[in-house]
């Protein structure tokens, strides 16, 4: 029986092999945050003369890639990638998942928005049928805290401020548990409606485009 993090080992190194035709010179490649994505980046650097650079999501994965002689640039300076490629807390058959357990929800959205296809790898306990066991992050501007998990609790979550935590971009994160979700992406609307949140931790309106899941059984591939 494979651990996690074998399991993990491997879908980072599918990923590496999955997006090598869409490498190229001028190429820049769009890096997630988390143990999956340090995994990524970890068999990416093996590739580096195949590409021209990445874009991070979080400070964490930027210094992981530079590290490893790979440039990183800021997203400004970038025009478009062919792919992001970022883990996930769960992701159901539809591909909506909900992200941010590592807290960078706002910028892998932001990136990922950028990237012509998201890239989800994960290992097959990140596989769901229905999204909200894992409690939803929300990035929220500190002044509006309170007011957020008041909102969240009108709602029938139970919002808890994750404690010495915040966010590359300043702000604290409230994980929001309780929903069983039926239609996620009408949740994701009305959560980044509220006043004060920045974004939310579920990607349902715009789901990953193929998802790599490592299992016991070998790599599944998940496309809607
Ligand atoms: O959304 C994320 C970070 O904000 C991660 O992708 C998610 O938490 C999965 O992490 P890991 O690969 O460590 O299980």
């Amino acid at each position: 029986m494979l651990s996690q993090n074998e399991l993990k080992q491997q879908v980072a190194k599918a990923a590496v092999e999955y997006i090598q035709p869409f490498l190229g010179s001028g190429v820049v490649v769009g890096v997630g945050t988390g143990s999956t994505a340090d995994l990524f980046i970890d068999h990416l650097a093996g590739f580096k003369d195949q590409f021209m650079a990445a874009a991070a999501s979080s400070e964490r994965s930027a210094q992981r890639l530079a590290g490893l002689g790979i440039p990183v640039l800021d997203l400004n300076e970038v025009q478009g990638m062919p792919v992001y490629v970022d883990g996930a807390d769960e992701i159901n058959a539809r591909l909506q998942m909900i992200k941010g357990g590592g807290g960078a929800l706002t910028r892998e959205k932001i990136v990922a928005s950028v990237a012509e296809r998201f890239i989800c790898i994960a290992d097959e306990s990140k596989v769901v049928e229905r999204l909200g066991k894992f409690a939803i992050p929300l990035e929220v501007i500190p002044m509006a805290v309170n007011a957020v998990a008041r909102k969240m609790r009108t709602l029938g979550g139970d919002p808890v401020l994750r404690e010495g935590f915040i966010t590359d971009n300043g702000n604290p994160i409230l994980d929001v548990a309780g929903f069983s979700l039926d239609d996620a992406a009408q949740m994701e609307a009305i959560m980044n409606n509220v006043p004060g949140v920045v974004t939310c931790g579920l990607f349902a309106i715009a789901p990953a485009s193929v998802a790599l899941i490592a299992t016991q059984q070998g790599l599944r591939t998940m496309k809607v």
